[in-house]
Order: structure tokens, then C-alpha cells, then sequence
């Protein structure tokens, strides 16, 4: 068994407690992110500051005492790292200049690790500040949710400009695809060999594709990142999270071969347990709005995932990141009911 308890669930173990973490546990709710952001000034800063993205990243750790700590940066490092400049606006989201699609066959996934130089540099700084119990997870966007930015310039409710770019340039999307496909795998492994014990991909836009899109664009790139980071680290361990994926979970357990499954708060969770958990560790799947909510309803949803998850091997975690208005009390609630829950 391993001290990182998180560790031991990825390996299809159950723990009797849980191990608890939160997508977006570093952020805005918390004063001292907000301080520390300032102190960096942009965005991007933050992430490319070894010292200051260390200190985020402990933060939420040293506060609520979490199972798993998540690498402070952002998905959208790597377009910056292909040469994509990225913006974040004070209350806009990211900002890219959209690329045509003559523009990607001059892309090269091979310099990305050394524009990411400082991401590494942070990661060793975290592993030496973690306490020896807590997991370390690293993490990527997949290749279709990085996508949609690239191509858009900006977040969509739908991410119907992605979806007509794929149609309107099949090849120009899928040498993008594949681009970050490879990117991905480079990162990945490097994040493992600079110290991270695990990590997460984050599709967060897989749920707007219809099947053949779907299979080509997510699932199967996923798949490839999966495949390509075990063919240099062996039985790398690593949580798929495609959010709104519906019915399509079982096959996507099988195809990609995860050790986790990132289950948003619209799957049944007796569902997830009967079909998915015999296949694959679960992780999820609080709707972040009750962190916003009454002591009442959060209770009753926590008790509900509890009952139905907490017999075999599962990550307590939100279905989605917490809200920049989330509660830190009724996180601190969280903690401690998961942690003392008898069913
Ligand atoms: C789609 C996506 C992005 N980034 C990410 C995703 C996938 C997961 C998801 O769907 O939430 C992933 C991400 N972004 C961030 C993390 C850090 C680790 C963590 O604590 O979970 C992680 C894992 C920090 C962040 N990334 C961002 C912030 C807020 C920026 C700030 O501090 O001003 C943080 C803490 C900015 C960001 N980054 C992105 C958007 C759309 C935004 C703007 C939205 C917003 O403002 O909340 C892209």
C-alpha cells in the first residue's frame, strides 16, 4: 500500500475514507490566491513563475488539507508554448488570435518543452513543499478542447465555430489534432518525470460532438496521449475527464484504458457504480453550485454520492471547478463530512 491514498484508488484499490480533492481548488474563492495573482500580475505569470505558481498550488493544500494537489497552470499553456500567444482579460477568459487553417501545418510540437521550462522548475519546487502523504497531479486539456480555443480565439457556449472549422477543413483539423496530440504526450511525460505522481486530462468540451466527431476528434486523440505517455513510463497512471459524455463513458473506459474516470454531476450515480466502477475507479461528481448553496442540500447530495460510490474505488472531487463564489466554509463542511461519513 501507499502512503498517497489517492495513489492506491488509481491502482483499483478501495479506500474505506475517500481520498478528496477539488478541480479549480487553487483559485479566485481563496484570498490568498487573489493576493499572490496580483503580486504576479497577468495570468500567464502566475503560471510561468516557478515560485508563485508553487505557492498557489500549496495554498488550497496548507488551508483544507487535501488528499491530491493539482499543478497550478492552465490548459491554454500549450498553445502558448506552440506560438500561439495567449491573453487572459480581466473578466473575458482567454483571449488567442483565431488560426487559420494554413497556419497549422507550420506548428511544431517539439519546442513545447522548452517554452515550458518553468513548468517543470514549479513542479520540482511543489513535490519538495508537498507533505509525503499528499498526491501530486499534473494535468493537459485533450487535443479537442485545446482545439476549440485555438480556433474560436476565445470560449463558446457550444463550440460550434470548432465544429464547422472541422467540417469546412477536415485535413487543417486534424494535423491540429494531431499536433496536440503529440505536444500532449511530451508534456505529460515530462510532468511525470519532474515529479508529478499522476495525471489528468481535461476534456472539458467533449460532450457538444456528435459520434463520428466524437470518436476522431476526442476519444480517439485521448486515446493516443494515454498510449503514447505508457510507452515511455510504463503504467503511468492517468484520470480521463470527458465532461458531458453521457453514455459514451463505458466505451470510453475501454478505449482510452484510464485508471479514473472524471464523472460530471449529471451522471446517475448508481448508474456509475453498477456499470462503471467494476471497469474503473470514479472521481466526482458534487455539482460546484452547491458550494454555493445551503448546508441542507450540499448534506444530502454528498450523503447521496457517499451511499452509492464510497464501496469501491472512487476520488471524491466536483463534477466540474469550483466557482471563483464558492464558500469556504461549506468547503471546510465537505472536507470534514467525507472524512467522518459512516454509511
Ligand atoms: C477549459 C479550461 C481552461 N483551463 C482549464 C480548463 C479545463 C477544465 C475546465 O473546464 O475548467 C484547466 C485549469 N485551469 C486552471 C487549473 C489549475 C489547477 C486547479 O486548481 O484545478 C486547471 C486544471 C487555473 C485557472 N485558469 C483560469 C483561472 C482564473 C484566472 C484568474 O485567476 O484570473 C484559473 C485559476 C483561467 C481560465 N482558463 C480557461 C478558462 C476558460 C479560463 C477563464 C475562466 C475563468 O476566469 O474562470 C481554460
Amino acid at each position: 500500500m501507499n502512503n498517497r491514498r489517492l495513489m492506491n484508488v488509481l491502482n483499483g484499490q478501495t479506500e474505506k475514507v475517500p481520498p478528496i480533492w477539488l478541480m479549480r481548488q487553487a483559485g479566485r474563492y481563496l484570498a490568498e490566491y487573489r493576493a499572490t495573482r496580483a503580486e504576479a500580475g497577468s495570468f500567464l505569470s502566475l503560471c510561468y513563475n516557478p515560485d508563485l505558481a508553487c505557492e498557489v498550488t500549496l495554498q488550497p493544500i496548507r488551508r483544507f488539507g487535501f488528499d491530491a494537489a493539482i499543478l497550478f497552470s492552465d490548459i491554454l499553456v500549450i498553445p502558448d508554448a506552440l506560438g500561439r500567444s495567449v491573453r487572459f482579460v480581466q473578466g473575458e477568459g482567454p483571449q488567442l488570435d483565431p488560426i487559420s487553417p494554413e497556419e497549422i501545418k507550420d506548428l511544431d510540437p517539439s519546442i513545447v518543452l522548452e517554452n515550458l521550462n518553468p513548468v517543470f522548475e514549479a513542479i520540482g519546487k511543489i513535490r519538495e513543499g508537498l507533505p509525503g502523504e499528499t498526491t501530486f497531479l499534473g494535468f493537459c486539456g485533450a487535443p479537442w478542447t485545446v482545439a476549440t480555443y485555438m480556433i474560436a480565439g476565445h470560449g463558446t457556449p457550444d463550440q460550434a465555430p470548432a465544429r464547422l472549422f472541422a467540417r469546412k477543413y477536415p485535413e487543417a483539423f486534424h494535423a491540429l489534432i494531431d499536433v496536440l496530440v503529440e505536444a500532449s504526450i511530451l508534456y505529460l511525460v515530462k510532468q511525470l518525470q519532474s515529479g508529478a505522481d499522476a495525471v489528468q486530462i481535461f476534456d472539458s468540451w467533449a460532450g457538444v460532438l456528435d459520434d463520428a466527431l466524437y470518436l476522431s476528434a476526442s476519444r480517439d486523440p485521448i486515446a493516443r496521449i494515454v498510449a503514447g505517455v505508457r510507452a515511455q513510463i510504463p503504467g503511468a497512471k492517468i484520470i480521463g475527464f470527458p465532461k458531458g459524455a453521457g453514455v459514451r463513458l463505458v466505451d470510453f473506459v475501454e478505449a482510452t484504458g484510464v485508471n479514473a474516470i472524471g464523472l460530471d454531476w449529471t451522471v446517475p450515480l448508481d448508474w456509475a457504480r453498477d456499470v462503471l466502477q467494476p471497469k474503473v475507479a470514479l472521481q466526482g461528481n458534487l455539482d460546484p453550485t452547491l458550494l454555493m448553496s445551503d448546508e441542507r442540500h450540499l448534506d444530502e447530495s454528498i450523503d447521496r454520492i457517499m451511499a452509492s460510490w464510497s464501496n469501491g474505488p472512487f476520488i471524491f472531487n466536483l463534477g466540474h471547478g469550483i466557482s471563483p463564489q464558492g464558500n469556504i466554509d461549506l468547503v471546510h463542511r465537505l472536507i470534514q463530512r467525507v472524512r467522518s461519513y459512516r454509511g
